[in-house]
């Protein structure tokens, strides 16, 4: 057995409170053997945690994690135009060496922050497995379906990869990779597909994880042609089961927020791009005391615009008391639960919790910055005031990713120029 020790950290336990003590972990199980004092012992490898936070890694619960590649690219819309007019065309030209060195950019982020773990949905998964198998993260990933604008076949085809993706890839990277069945949405996936893909998914044991009520413009189209809220049409279709996860859920009334706590169906709230586009306020503390499982995602970083899990809980924080008209609305408790233990929960991975048994997955975060001064409560830090360039390292199934801020998976300089050069070309390519 080799062994890592997490030393001198303040480190915070599933019931959110903070004690001083080491972290023992067993790197070949990936696992934490004990949490405690005095344990560096005669461990093979240190990290040391002096005056530093060790959390749960983060786990961010919906991404695009080779969009960075179109970071930047086009700001200031609404999502359907945005979509329509600057990235679906974009997104027509990316090959698959494009989509793994943006993968590459974006987990680079994603490690640099302080994640650990994420859902990501996207095309060319093989090259976004690659990526993620090379870089060390927990991973769950699927191919979006998009069945609008494509003949029958076609459209049977992109859902069938869907389904093979799914099948052939969970369990990948020793069991870091899982996956799911993943239709854009119930506006751009005809149901003719839902009914006939919905069954062998779950045949093949996977999640359904999807896009849903993100926009007005997205919630009437079901309403005037199924006479039915689109969570309603979902649960009609099979689509809202425990294990299934929804990216957004904005534009939820009550009768949806109950379908999603009766069906155990996840929410992964996603603040920075509903502000960004434009999309709207989700009811985040009304789902929260009806019971629904809340996660937060960051979205890709062409929307958003960067990755950081520690934005996301701010914004979550911030944007969830402006909707309830409430300042003790989703308060930091919710939202750390929400980075950690609740979006693992919502993913269906085990992770997001720093107890003996668990997945080794931290992050350590620097506390000696003005900015985190004083440390009256750690919870609130994480909630409010921490940054991803607080994050002093990050673990991952117990192999250190980034030690004192070096990416040791991945060659941060040469991935930077690999995706300069990958998106000027891309940008060339549109233009032509
Ligand atoms: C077919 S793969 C995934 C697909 O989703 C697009 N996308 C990125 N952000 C959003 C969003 O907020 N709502 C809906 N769709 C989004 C992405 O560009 C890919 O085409
Ligand atoms: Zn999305």
């Amino acid at each position: 057995m080799t062994t890592l020790a997490i030393i001198d950290g303040q480190v915070l336990r599933p019931d959110l409170t903070v004690a001083t003590a080491d972290v023992l972990v067993d790197q070949e199980r990936g696992e934490i053997l004990e949490v405690g004092p005095d344990l560096a012992g005669d461990a093979d490898e240190t990290l040391d945690a002096a005056d530093s936070l060790v959390t749960p890694g983060f786990v961010n619960g919906h991404c695009h994690v080779a969009m960075s590649l179109l970071r930047g690219y086009a700001d200031d819309k609404p999502l359907e135009a945005w979509l329509q007019e600057d990235i679906w065309p974009a997104e027509g030209e990316l090959t698959p060496d494009d989509v793994r060195v943006g993968s590459e950019l974006g987990l680079l982020e994603l490690i640099k922050s302080g994640t650990t773990a994420f859902a990501d949905m996207y095309f060319h998964v093989p090259e976004v497995a690659a990526a993620v198998e090379d870089a060390g993260l927990r991973a769950r990933l699927g191919h979006g379906i998009v069945t609008v604008g494509k003949d029958g076949e076609a459209a049977r085809d992109d859902a069938r990869t869907s389904l093979e993706i799914a099948r052939e890839y969970d369990g990948a990277a020793d069991g870091r990779i899982s996956t799911a069945f993943m239709p854009h949405s119930l506006t751009t996936v005809g149901s003719e597909y839902l009914e006939e893909f919905v069954p062998e998914a779950r045949n093949a044991g996977v999640p359904i994880h999807y896009h849903a009520n993100e926009t007005t413009d997205e919630v009437a189209p079901i309403v005037e042609e199924h006479g039915q809220r689109p969570l309603e049409y979902a649960a009609e279709h099979g689509l809202l089961e425990p294990e299934d996860f929804v990216a957004h859920a904005v534009h939820v009334d009550d009768r949806e927020i109950e379908l999603l706590a009766e069906a155990g169906t996840g929410v992964i709230h996603c603040p920075a791009s509903n502000m960004k586009l434009a999309s709207g306020m989700a009811p985040v503390q009304r789902m929260l005391e009806a019971g629904v499982t809340v996660g937060l995602g960051t979205d890709g970083a062409a929307s958003n615009n960067d990755l950081s899990m520690l934005d996301e809980a701010r914004d979550a924080a911030m944007l969830g008391k402006l909707a309830a008209d409430d300042a003790s609305a989703v308060p930091a408790e919710a939202v750390v639960d929400a980075m950690t233990r609740g979006n693992a929960n919502a993913i269906g991975l085990d992770s997001g919790r720093l107890e003996e048994g668990a997945p080794a997955d931290f992050a350590v975060i620097d506390l000696e910055k003005p900015h985190l001064t004083p440390p009256h409560d750690m919870v609130s830090h994480l909630a409010y005031a921490a940054a991803a360039a607080d994050v002093r390292h990050t673990v991952c199934d117990g192999r250190v990713l980034m030690r004192d801020r070096e990416v040791l998976t991945l060659e941060e300089a040469a991935v930077r120029e690999r995706a300069l050069e990958a998106a000027e070309s891309l940008s060339a390519r549109v233009d032509e």
